[in-house]
């Protein structure tokens, strides 16, 4: 990454946090239209995946707004939506570092109430590989990122190729929608063994934080057979990640290993360059995704 942080760590304004929609929209509605908003929606428990995405939005925007919401609609039935890390004090501090200027950070009741009926369903998401794995969930982020779409009304909202079919669904929902703001996708950032940095790596134990970089590396056992071999098919290239995967002992589940179309994430049996092979797996009881592009 860049220095911007370093460059503003004495940056003298804290970010406003907000954590009613009502006290976030008085302030939105006193924005002059001529000024850009740059919008970068989280979980929280941010790294510097996340700080990325914040630092280009500073770069190219007038104001920067993150979100900092843990989503329950996009968690399925026994996932992680309880123990998710949640650190605000902390986040909050880092994207001061960064330059952000303001922060939503609203309550589950403020955002979905007691009565809340509407959902946004984009066709087809249910049934590609993520969606199947995650039942509901993409129906959940549709409707979220909608939301706070809505809440916020940015000029450019950034997201992180590390949850390819996201940025997929949500180009989709904006084009779909006719919602007047741009999808910027930024490169997933890894840590120096090449595992994708994500807030769930914190379950991992220190032995399967030695193991993880597994998955970053038979990805990439796929991109260099698919180099060599232009025309080799999609159950060639997942055949070999899958035998990666399989030689370490404590990747203990393999959800699916897919190579799909970087503009649909629908399954293709005959990839071309730009096609996106992605995978799902757990290492020890840590659900990690990984994807590249070939
Ligand atoms: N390693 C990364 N590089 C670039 N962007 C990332 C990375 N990890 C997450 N992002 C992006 O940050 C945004 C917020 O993601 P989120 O808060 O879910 O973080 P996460 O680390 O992916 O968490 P999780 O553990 O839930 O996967 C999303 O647009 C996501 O794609
Ligand atoms: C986009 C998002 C913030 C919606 O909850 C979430 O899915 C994420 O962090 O990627
Ligand atoms: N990073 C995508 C959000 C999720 O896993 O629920």
């Amino acid at each position: 990454m860049t220095s911007y942080a370093a460059t503003t760590a004495s940056r003298a304004t804290k970010p406003i946090l907000y954590s009613t929609i009502s006290s976030f929209r008085k302030f939105r509605r006193n924005v002059s239209p001529t000024q850009s908003i740059g919008f970068v929606p989280t979980m929280g428990a941010l790294h510097e995946g996340h700080l990325s995405l914040v630092e280009k939005a500073r770069h190219h925007n007038d104001i920067v707004i993150a979100s900092v919401f843990v989503n329950p609609t996009q968690f399925g039935q026994g996932e992680d939506f309880d123990k998710y890390p949640r650190q605000l004090e902390q986040d909050s501090e880092l994207l001061a570092d960064y330059g952000v200027d303001h922060i939503l950070a609203p309550s589950i009741d403020d955002m979905y109430g007691n009565h809340h009926a509407t959902v946004v369903n984009v066709k087809g998401f249910d049934n590609i590989p993520e969606g199947l794995a995650r039942p509901g969930h993409f129906q959940g982020v549709a409707t979220i990122v909608t939301k706070l779409f809505n809440i916020v009304q940015p000029t450019n909202a950034y997201f992180g190729q590390k949850d390819a079919a996201q940025c997929v669904l949500i180009q989709r929902i904006v084009e779909d929608l006719n919602m007047d703001l741009t999808v910027v996708v930024m490169d997933t950032i890894r840590e120096s063994d090449g595992l994708a940095k994500s807030s769930r790596n914190a379950y991992l134990t220190p032995i399967e934080r030695q193991a993880a970089p597994v998955v970053y590396r038979s990805l990439q056992t796929a991109k260099q057979l698919f180099d060599q071999k232009p025309n080799a098919s999609s159950a060639e290239l997942v055949a070999a990640t899958r035998s990666v995967l399989q030689s370490e002992p404590l990747v203990s589940e393999i959800q699916y290993i897919s190579i799909d179309s970087k503009d649909t994430m629908q399954p293709v049996a005959q990839p071309k360059a730009g096609a996106i092979i992605s995978l799902a797996c757990k290492v020890g009881t840590v659900r990690l995704i990984d994807n590249i592009v070939l």
